[in-house]
């Protein structure tokens, strides 16, 4: 299957092989253009021979970085998009050829602000200050050396050069600094937002309370799902479940303690029904059940093993009390539509209630 198609890890691979690629080759040539320039002008230290035995090596490496790349070993790298390590290479490449072109230092030099420019979005604030910092010492020390040895041709004017590079240097850190604050804070912003979307999501589906579906995201899968059932080979059991004197609960105990019965309900009903069912709180005790089901009698089992949890429950600040619910149970008929079952499940619920409560009472279609 990996040959017709690329997998997600193979495409950003290729990103960073690409990008390598045209730092390499592209940031390469016009580097090695400059200094080529600067041979035909007669100002590169050691002539033809330097030139050709210094780009051996340059290009060696660009060579050899690529090679890594495309073996696929970068991907074992804490960034495999290898940005600091091209970076540092850059930089050795320009300070190294600082040291033949005479005059043209500074000109050599201004491809540092397009490394730079590489690692702004890509690296850490310190990073790109650890690159800065070894370019202007690099230069410094170049210059000083030659300086030193008596071959820095016009050394006020290289020096200023430096000074002027320096500067630049300097503000484009600070300019890469506020960057990659803003940086940051846009991921943090972003985080933020899609805390808030996914809650948003939540709450347009879910009841607050009870984590359970919401009335209206209930109906919508109950219309989905009532399409399928007439399709398929299940049938879709509906039923109504209704607590029992909820109204005497929260008046004896108080509406958190009322709260959190109908919580453990919610969590009883995430305990005993499988995944293709659905659980939704329609408002104040009252919830739907639907459930794709074989028969009845399998939903008829299913709704009895969850009102003899709910009675077995027992909770701390009312120990004797006992809750139990009502329940009109029904299946979808071939023909019916989700309001037609709807209030025949509500029809059925009236009658468990008013048969004496703690029942199912149970139709089939008509
Ligand atoms: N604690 C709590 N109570 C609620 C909530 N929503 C509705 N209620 C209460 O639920 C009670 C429902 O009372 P009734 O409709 O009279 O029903 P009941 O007392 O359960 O009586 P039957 O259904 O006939 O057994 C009311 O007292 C509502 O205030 C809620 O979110 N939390």
């Amino acid at each position: 299957m990996r040959g017709w198609r690329c997998t997600a890890p193979d495409r950003r691979q290729e990103f960073y092989l690409r990008r390598l690629a045209f730092a390499l080759l592209v940031g390469g040539a016009a580097h090695t253009l400059v200094c080529w320039l600067t041979l035909q002008w007669g100002f590169f230290r050691g002539g033809e021979n330097a030139f050709w035995r210094l780009f051996a090596v340059i290009w060696g490496g660009h060579l050899a970085l690529l090679a890594f790349a495309q073996s696929g070993a970068n991907r074992r790298l804490r960034d495999p998009a290898m940005t600091e390590p091209l970076m540092i290479w850059s930089t050795l490449v320009l300070l190294l050829s600082v040291v033949f072109v005479e005059q043209a230092q500074l000109a050599v030099m201004t491809f540092f602000f397009a490394v730079l420019h590489q690692g702004v979005f890509r690296v850490r604030r310190r990073a790109v200050a650890r690159a800065a910092v070894v370019a202007v010492a690099g230069y410094g020390l170049v210059l000083l050396s030659l300086r030193l040895q008596g071959d820095l041709t016009r050394p006020a004017a290289a020096w200023s050069q430096w000074l002027l590079f320096a500067f630049t240097t300097l503000a484009m850190v600070l300019l890469a600094s506020e960057i990659s604050t803003i940086r940051l804070r846009l991921r943090q912003r972003n985080g933020q937002l899609s805390e808030l979307l996914e809650r948003i999501q939540d709450l347009a589906v879910k009841d607050e309370l009870t984590g359970l579906y919401s009335r209206r995201h209930a109906m919508e899968l109950l219309a989905k799902s009532c399409g399928q059932a007439r399709r398929g080979a299940f049938l879709l059991a509906v039923a109504f479940v209704d607590l029992d004197h909820f109204k005497r609960i929260n008046d004896r105990h108080g509406h958190l303690f009322g709260d959190r019965v109908l919580m453990r309900f919610a969590d009883l009903t995430r305990r005993y029904l499988g995944e293709k069912d659905l659980a939704a709180r329609l408002g104040g005790e009252e919830f739907l059940l639907v459930l794709p089901v074989l028969d009845l009698a399998q939903a008829r089992a299913t709704v009895e093993g969850l009102m003899t949890a709910l009675r077995a429950q027992r909770f701390m600040a009312a120990p004797a009390l006992e809750v139990t619910a009502s329940v009109g149970l029904t299946v979808v008929g071939a023909t019916e539509s989700p309001d037609q079952v709807l209030a025949r499940a509500d029809r059925l619920l009236y009658q468990a209630k008013t048969g004496g409560r703690d029942r199912i009472v149970i139709e089939g279609p008509p």
